[in-house]
């Protein structure tokens, strides 16, 4: 997770060393005698929980838009916090409000960035919620969940054609593949291939539409069910889709992510579909590739 996030760790790191560093170039030390040692313990457990939240945001958080207001409001808090608790050692003259300032206009951006990564936390994790209950009833069917992303298997998509098919509803299926991906397992490890697969259905999950059904097809494709969506409405969900995913989880080998929608009409045989799931075309694009780190 950590390499998802070197650039905005490096950045960070720079602001804090650049706040410190003007701290004690533009400050004249306090003597010890006049030090608040609560404000200094105050201000540095505070201090010391913002730079917990960062770390815990870069361990378990995927590369997403969420997880740059998380990471946005606790830099701006860190760095708050930071000159906080050095202007407990340091005085600054009277005519520099730079450090004031410094010290105070980060805060109240930060508490909204984070807020912002907040709601949007929620979001996703309603998203996550309602896929979830809408599987539980099948939850203890092993031949229906993939073990390793916990999305829905082939079997299940099976099953669920039958029942649209039977309801004679005509759908659009949304077949995601990694191109390049056997490669990326032999140059990165199988773990790292793992990681990658859980990774893009975690953030399609979170992309997709609360009635659209996402399913493990087989190795590195997914099929998504897009229930009473016309072709166009489908084309677009797919590039919406894939435009984040590029983005989210872009760092630059040689896997690309590619997408196709296939129509499915209420008469089609369930072997027919599968078949041209395995034999589809896919988009023609411009590359882009998709990594996690190994
Ligand atoms: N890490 C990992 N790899 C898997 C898993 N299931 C299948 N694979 C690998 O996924 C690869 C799928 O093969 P291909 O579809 O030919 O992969 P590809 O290199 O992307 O080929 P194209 O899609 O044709 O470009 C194979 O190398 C499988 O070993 C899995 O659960 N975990």
């Amino acid at each position: 997770m950590w390499r998802l996030h070197q650039i905005k760790l490096a950045l960070t790191s720079l602001s804090l060393v650049i706040g410190a560093w003007l701290a004690v170039w533009l400050g004249q030390p306090k003597p010890a005698a006049i030090i608040d040692w609560f404000d200094v313990l105050g201000e540095g457990t505070t201090l010391l929980v913002c730079l917990g939240w960062l770390l815990l945001i870069v361990s378990r958080r995927p590369k997403s838009q969420v997880t740059n207001w998380l990471f946005l409001g606790c830099s701006l808090l860190t760095f708050s916090y930071l000159l906080d608790v050095l202007d407990e050692f340091f005085r600054y003259p009277e005519h520099l409000r730079l450090m004031s300032w410094l010290e105070s206009i980060p805060a109240p951006f930060g508490m909204l960035a984070l807020t912002l990564g907040v709601l949007g936390w929620l979001k996703e994790q309603r998203v996550i919620e309602r896929q979830l209950q809408s599987r539980e009833q099948v939850l203890r069917e092993h031949q229906w969940i993939d073990p390793l992303t916990q999305l829905y298997s082939a079997a299940y998509l099976q099953a669920l054609l039958q029942r649209e098919q039977a309801a004679q509803q005509q759908l659009n299926l949304l077949v995601l593949d990694l191109k390049g991906f056997s490669h990326y397992n032999r140059q990165h490890g199988v773990a790292a291939g793992d990681t990658l697969l859980r990774h893009l259905s975690e953030l399609s999950l979170s992309l997709l539409r609360p009635a659209d059904v996402l399913c493990r097809f087989a190795g590195d494709r997914f099929v998504a069910l897009l229930p009473a969506t016309g072709p166009t409405a489908a084309e677009l969900l797919a590039l919406h889709l894939k435009h984040q995913l590029d983005k989210h989880l872009t760092t630059g080998s040689a896997v690309q992510l590619q997408y196709a929608v296939l129509p499915v009409s209420p008469s089609e045989r369930i072997d027919t579909i599968f078949t041209r799931i395995e034999q589809v075309r896919f988009q023609p694009s411009q590359p882009s590739p998709v990594t996690q780190p190994a």
